[in-house]
């Protein structure tokens, strides 16, 4: 370990454990990005996580909290400080009687899950994984698909957030609701969130049917009643087959009933489906042929042909099988526009351009299957919404999924060209992209533009509780419309001393990963070290001002009262260093 940080630890409180790494590979559940990080730290308890905060604040770090992983973007790399809290990861408290749970923030959802049951508790929307961290889920706004409910994050009720100054703080709709709303999307750029309050459900089961639809008769449909029949429903689409595979479900109180088996989700077929897709980034035009055989094999080859149903717990009856490695680049679109949007790329996909009024060649292209469709409403929660919350305020909204696979971890060839259109579609259709997924075609002004208000709220509470950019990076940076600054207040001249650039990407040099990509950051500590010999340097860690009620030290103000001085521009003393000075 950088000798400074051992000098700069041993001035903190000895008998607050630092569980820190050298040699941590990190990389995403695709195994796309992978990234070394000087130190990966897994705290146990708050003032272990507050200590990490300080230590970094001394020692000039970037900090990213990773939750699993599973972000298929870079926004979980850093060549800095990972903090990941599956070591932090209690019940709190469960009240059976009213539903309200309290977790410690890096809980599993599966985890979550097998131990609400035992209070007969559970959560009432699911996405298509439990894998992820209950953190992971909240930051990146994940979503199931149902139109009687919002974004997973929607049964949240409070938050608790260690920020750059080392404080626990917590908000609430009511206590701090700034930064409750902008901590329910927050991208893991506030702070490290350590505690969530949410209000779980009595556990339901479903019963699921799934069949095959022509992709006209999902259409015909889409206003008559395809996702409004049911409590749950997806469907996913077959672009060459313009066919659907349409699964519902509503709670029940029948038996149980397992699922049967199905091709891919057995061994051979599982195995067969990845040699196709493998051999089809050799010989692309196979893929409809691969689409007609495995959703053939797996779903019946006729509309209607073959019926799936189940009964299980919805913990369980809500996941789904997601194969392999995969690229997704997902949009939130008004529901209504569904049919233009789904129309359109089905044509373009399809090689008729005047129908798909799309302006890339669709020539040679093929894609793989499916491109995901699901709904959501968060115009039905009364609860505040977050700042960046990429569905429809005032109606349900869509999802567009386009995923594609990575046979063998390797990038299939269409990907330039189909996500280029794809996104330029969902532009042109006013739609917003998935926070945690792989887009790459909109400009920081243009999110920022499509955000409005709701985006400057957010960058203001995130300005307030971060000054110096402890939890932003390069994603944050090509994405949001940070306030980088061009002033003097730093030796480089930035606003945001701390922000974490990307150094380079390159051709991962780890055996077995395929195409996945080393992310490389800059390592700017390392050049701030060298300024500090420079006069400019002067404006060094301590000029960070953070804010703290006059009257109390750092041990005792309360995290809400700090906040609130903050957010009113009150607060303007210097913060003497954390616990153990
Ligand atoms: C196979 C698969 C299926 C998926 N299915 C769905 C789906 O159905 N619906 C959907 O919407 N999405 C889906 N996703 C996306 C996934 O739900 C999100 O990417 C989610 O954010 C992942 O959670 P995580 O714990 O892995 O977080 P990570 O990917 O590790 O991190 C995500 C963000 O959360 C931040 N973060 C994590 N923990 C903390 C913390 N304690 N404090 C502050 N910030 C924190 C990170 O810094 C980062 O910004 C899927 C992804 C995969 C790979
Ligand atoms: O990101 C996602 O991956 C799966 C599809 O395999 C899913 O549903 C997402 O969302």
């Amino acid at each position: 370990m950088d000798p400074s940080i051992l000098r700069e630890l041993s001035k903190l409180d000895p008998a607050v454990p630092f569980r820190s790494s050298t040699d941590h590979l990190h990389h995403t559940w695709a195994k796309t990005f992978f990234s070394r990080p000087e130190l990966y730290i897994r705290p146990q308890t708050i003032p272990e996580i507050q200590q990490l905060v300080t230590l970094a604040r001394r020692c000039r770090r970037r900090i990213v909290t990773v939750g699993s992983g599973h972000s298929p973007s870079d926004l979980t790399c850093t060549s800095s400080w990972l903090v990941n809290l599956d070591d932090f990861n209690r019940i709190i408290s469960v009240d059976p009687s009213t539903g309200s749970v309290t977790v410690e923030a890096g809980i599993r959802l599966h985890d979550l899950g097998t131990q609400l049951e035992k209070h007969g508790l559970t959560l009432e929307n699911l996405g298509s994984i439990d894998s992820q961290s209950i953190a992971g889920v909240i930051a990146t706004g994940t979503h199931g698909s149902s139109l009687r409910h919002g974004l997973v994050s929607e049964c949240i009720d409070s938050l608790g957030l260690v920020l750059a100054n080392g404080q626990l703080v917590r908000c609430s709709p009511t206590n701090n609701p700034d930064l409750f709303r902008a901590g329910l999307v927050s991208l893991g750029a506030l702070g490290i969130v350590v505690e969530v309050t949410f209000k779980a459900t009595q556990t339901f089961n479903i019963a699921w049917r799934q069949e095959r639809y022509s992709l006209p008769r999902v259409l015909d449909e889409w206003s008559t009643g395809l996702w409004t029949s049911h409590e749950f429903v997806r469907v996913w689409w077959m672009p060459y087959e313009k066919a659907a595979i349409v699964w519902r479900a509503d709670k029940t109180d029948l038996p149980l009933r397992p699922p049967p088996t199905s091709f891919y989700g057995d061994a051979l077929g599982y195995h067969i489906y990845h040699n196709l897709l493998a051999l089809s980034s050799y010989v692309p035009r196979i893929l409809p042929w691969v689409e007609w055989f495995v959703f053939g094999m797996q779903y019946g080859f006729r509309a209607g042909s073959t019926i799936t149903e189940a009964v299980e717990p919805a913990r369980e009856g809500l996941l789904m099988n997601c194969l392999y490695s995969q690229f997704v680049n997902e949009w939130a679109l008004p529901l209504e526009k569904g049919p233009e949007a789904i129309g359109r790329l089905s044509a373009w996909l399809n090689g008729d351009t005047a129908t798909a009024r799309i302006p890339f060649s669709p020539k040679g292209l093929y894609v793989h299957c499916p491109v995901e469709v699901r709904v959501s409403d968060t115009s039905l929660n009364a609860k505040p919404r977050p700042f960046l919350d990429p569905t429809c305020p005032d109606g349900p909204t869509l999802y567009l999924n386009a995923t594609l696979y990575r046979p063998y971890l390797r990038d299939p060839p269409c990907k330039e060209r189909y996500y280029e259109a794809f996104e330029w579609l969902m532009r042109e259709m006013g739609a917003k992209p998935h926070w945690a997924k792989n887009f790459n075609t909109l400009s920081p002004q243009e999110l920022g533009a499509a955000y409005g208000s709701n985006m400057e709220s957010w960058m203001k509470v995130r300005s307030q509780v971060d000054v110096d950019g402890m939890f932003v990076g390069e994603w944050h940076r090509r994405n949001l419309p940070l306030e980088l600054g061009q002033g003097s207040e730093t030796p480089d001249g930035e606003k945001l001393p701390l922000l974490e650039r990307e150094r380079e990407r390159r051709k991962a040099d780890i055996s077995g990963v395929g195409d996945g990509v080393e992310w490389v950051g800059d390592r700017r500590w390392q050049v701030q070290a060298q300024a500090q010999q420079h006069p400019l340097a002067a404006l060094d860690m301590e000029k960070t001002v953070y804010p703290l009620p006059p009257d109390h030290s750092p041990s005792t103000a309360t995290s809400e009262e700090s906040f609130d001085l903050l957010a009113k521009g009150e607060a303007s003393i210097l913060l003497p260093d954390g616990p153990g000075v």
